[in-house]
């Protein structure tokens, strides 16, 4: 690019080009690897005298998702256990990682796309279940939207079981790009076992078993508010629609909803799940089976041992059990995962997160309120922002630092920051 004049402050004007701005780039010409020229792109538009549409930082984005989201849904979303030390340790455990720079690494071309259970993803990203992301968005279709932002970018969602939308509908709306079904096993097993063949039958390419939220932590935003969303029947649809659980009802959801969300109470949670219980769910599926909420690597080799297929990491955004950040647990999983993907959440911020949560040896790193934010304020479009934001960073801070691909990644260029 010929170089620009510049004033006395630095800054471009408009009437000084040495020529007219170039017209917009696609940024998917070279489809969705080409994460690095949406910073370019950026400065670009800023030419004609736009700015990006939403914001670029996810402080920026929260702060204005809070402007427009019901004060309780917004304390319900951002919010977590206890004082939420935990949540806060979960994002500034990655300021105690720093990145070595390469110089000369030829690292033009970068390589983000990463190997899951035999299929090939375009990027390291995943977007966390958000039980309440259905209402996060004024059309209250907000599942809906985060499966056409993974269906806009390849970026798997992980559908909650508390859903707006049944899970046949928000698979529907994935389009071609994998979608993962994350299951809440209720005490009643027949409604597990359904839930688990709805989800096989829609087309989803892996089950994740929430394990640490068996009850809800203790929230003093939301006891505040003395508020919870399901309660009030939202979020039920996979509960509402599903067969087994009409069968228990004296009248259908449609006729008595104050009833059938109460029954929904009754059975959300199994407090008694033990790893006796999981010979029994490996046995529903053929499916990779994940489990999510897994920190300790005694708790790694037992889930190995009973067959399931990955791990996923996560102290649930700091809104379950008060516990050290996850980001701490991460190394020791990996470990003791012995090559079995590891999924990794919890305080994901920025694209540099991301790569430091891969070269810990996550095998795919997912973001949760973060996106939940580009829901509330563009949906689809707003959630597929905020996706290629991280994307960009992290490809850049790839670049720019010497790393060519993931495999170019391992704890060794990483140094501890005291
Ligand atoms: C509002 C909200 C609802 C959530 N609902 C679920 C859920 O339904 N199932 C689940 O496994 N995890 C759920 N999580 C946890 C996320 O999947 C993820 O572990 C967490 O948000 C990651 O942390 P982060 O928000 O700091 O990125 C929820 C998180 C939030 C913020
Ligand atoms: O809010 C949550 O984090 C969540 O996962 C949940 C679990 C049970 C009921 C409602 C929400």
């Amino acid at each position: 690019m010929s170089a620009l004049p510049m004033t006395a402050t630095g800054k471009i004007l408009k009437r000084e080009l040495a020529h007219p701005p170039p017209a917009r780039l696609d940024l998917r010409r070279r489809n969705m690897p080409n994460f690095s020229d949406f910073n370019l792109n950026i400065y670009l538009n800023g030419l004609n005298g736009e700015k990006p549409r939403y914001p670029v930082t996810c402080g920026d984005l929260e702060a204005l998702a809070a402007e427009k989201l019901d004060p309780v849904l917004y304390d319900y979303v951002a919010g977590g256990a206890g004082d939420e030390a935990t949540q806060r340790g979960n994002v500034t455990a990655f300021e105690r990682w720093g990145i070595v720079p390469r110089m000369f690494s030829g690292a033009a071309e970068r390589d983000l796309s990463v190997e899951l259970f035999g299929r090939r993803y375009p990027t390291p990203l995943m977007m966390a279940p958000i039980g309440v992301v259905g209402i996060m968005h004024e059309s209250r279709h907000g599942d809906l939207e985060v499966a056409k932002a993974a269906a806009a970018t390849g970026v798997p969602m992980v559908a909650s079981t508390l859903t707006q939308d049944p899970m046949e509908d928000v698979a529907v709306a994935l389009g071609d790009t994998p979608g993962f079904y994350q299951l809440y096993t209720p005490n009643d097993r027949e409604l597990a076992e359904s839930f688990v063949r709805r989800a096989e039958a829609a087309g989803y390419a892996g089950i994740v078993v929430t394990l640490d939220t068996w009850s809800l932590g203790w929230r003093p935003r939301d006891l505040r508010h003395a508020s919870m969303p399901q309660l009030q029947g939202l979020c039920l649809a996979n509960y509402f629609s599903d067969p087994v659980f009409r069968s228990r009802l004296e009248k259908t959801p449609e006729k008595d909803p104050a009833a059938a969300t109460f029954a929904w109470a009754l059975t959300f949670g199994n407090p008694a799940l033990s790893w006796d219980d999981l010979a029994w769910l490996r046995g529903l599926t053929g499916l990779p089976l994940l489990l999510k909420g897994i920190c300790h690597p005694d708790d790694v080799r037992r889930a190995r041992d009973g067959g399931v297929d990955g791990i996923y990491c996560s102290n649930h955004g700091g809104r379950q059990a008060a516990s050290a950040p996850a980001l701490d647990f991460l190394p020791a999983v990996v470990a003791a995962a012995e090559g079995m993907p590891v999924i990794f959440d919890s305080g994901v911020r920025t694209g540099v997160d991301v790569v430091k949560a891969l070269a810990l040896g996550a095998t795919a790193v997912a973001v949760g309120r973060p996106y939940g934010w580009g829901i509330t304020l563009g949906g689809a479009a707003g959630a597929e922002h905020v996706l290629r934001c991280l994307l960009a960073e992290a490809d850049l801070t790839m670049g720019l630092n010497g790393y060519r691909s993931i495999a170019d990644l391992s704890p060794d260029v990483l140094v501890r920051v005291p």
